[in-house]
């Protein structure tokens, strides 16, 4: 669990979690992304793209990595990262250290400019990959894959929601820092 640096971003923290618990915890069957089963899911986009939770999470993720030297943009694989990344750059204009966004495609477009990363170039640029909840860790990886290729040097992955099912472990052994704003404990939620 990743407490916030300030009495402020912890509230904004707090009521993230309150909103999380409230809206965007759903329980049933549900297969995953990655084709595993769970009896929840953290519907993430719910609050992402909610006027009363956007602006929060944008302070929530910058504040998360505030100590990692020279990053100057933030994205990751579509749709999850998209609003996360855009909320974090209007947070980081308001603080005044000003970050930019990328998204990247789950394949290259295959017309104009075909590209799969959009926004900002990345090639020789220190960025962080973003994601709203991470399972396997199998998406953010992609997007990290995606990202190398083009020159970026990916120094972390942040996300959200951690459900604790081994992706902290995958993304450290790619030499890469780990950084979750809210976990299950936080959540009330056993890891499956
Ligand atoms: O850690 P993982 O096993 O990769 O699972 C987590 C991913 O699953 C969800 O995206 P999804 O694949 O549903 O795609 P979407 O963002 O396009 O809806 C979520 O937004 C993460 O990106
Ligand atoms: O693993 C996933 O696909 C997944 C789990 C979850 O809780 N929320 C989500 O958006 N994706």
């Amino acid at each position: 669990m990743a407490i916030a640096s300030t009495p402020e971003l912890e509230a904004d923290r707090q009521e993230l979690i309150r909103l999380i618990t409230e809206d965007a915890v759903f329980h049933g069957d549900f297969t995953l992304s990655s084709g595993k089963k769970a009896t929840y899911y953290v519907d993430m986009r719910k609050l992402t793209l909610d006027h009363r939770a956007a602006p929060a999470i944008g302070r929530i993720m910058l504040d998360l990595i505030r100590d990692i030297d020279g990053v100057s943009a933030v994205g990751g694989l579509t749709l999850g990262a998209d609003p996360i990344a855009n909320a974090v750059v209007h947070a980081s204009v308001a603080a005044g250290t000003p970050v930019d966004a990328f998204v990247v495609r789950k394949e290259p477009k295959d017309h104009g400019r075909g590209r799969q990363i959009e926004g900002a170039e990345v090639e020789g640029r220190r960025v962080v990959v973003l994601d709203d909840t991470v399972t396997t860790g199998g998406s953010p990886l992609k997007a990290v894959e995606v990202l190398r290729k083009a020159g970026a040097e990916v120094v972390a992955v942040a996300t959200i929601v951690d459900r604790k099912t081994g992706a902290q472990e995958r993304i450290e052994a790619e030499g890469l820092q780990w950084l979750a704003a809210v976990d299950l404990d936080d959540l009330g939620l056993d890891a499956q």
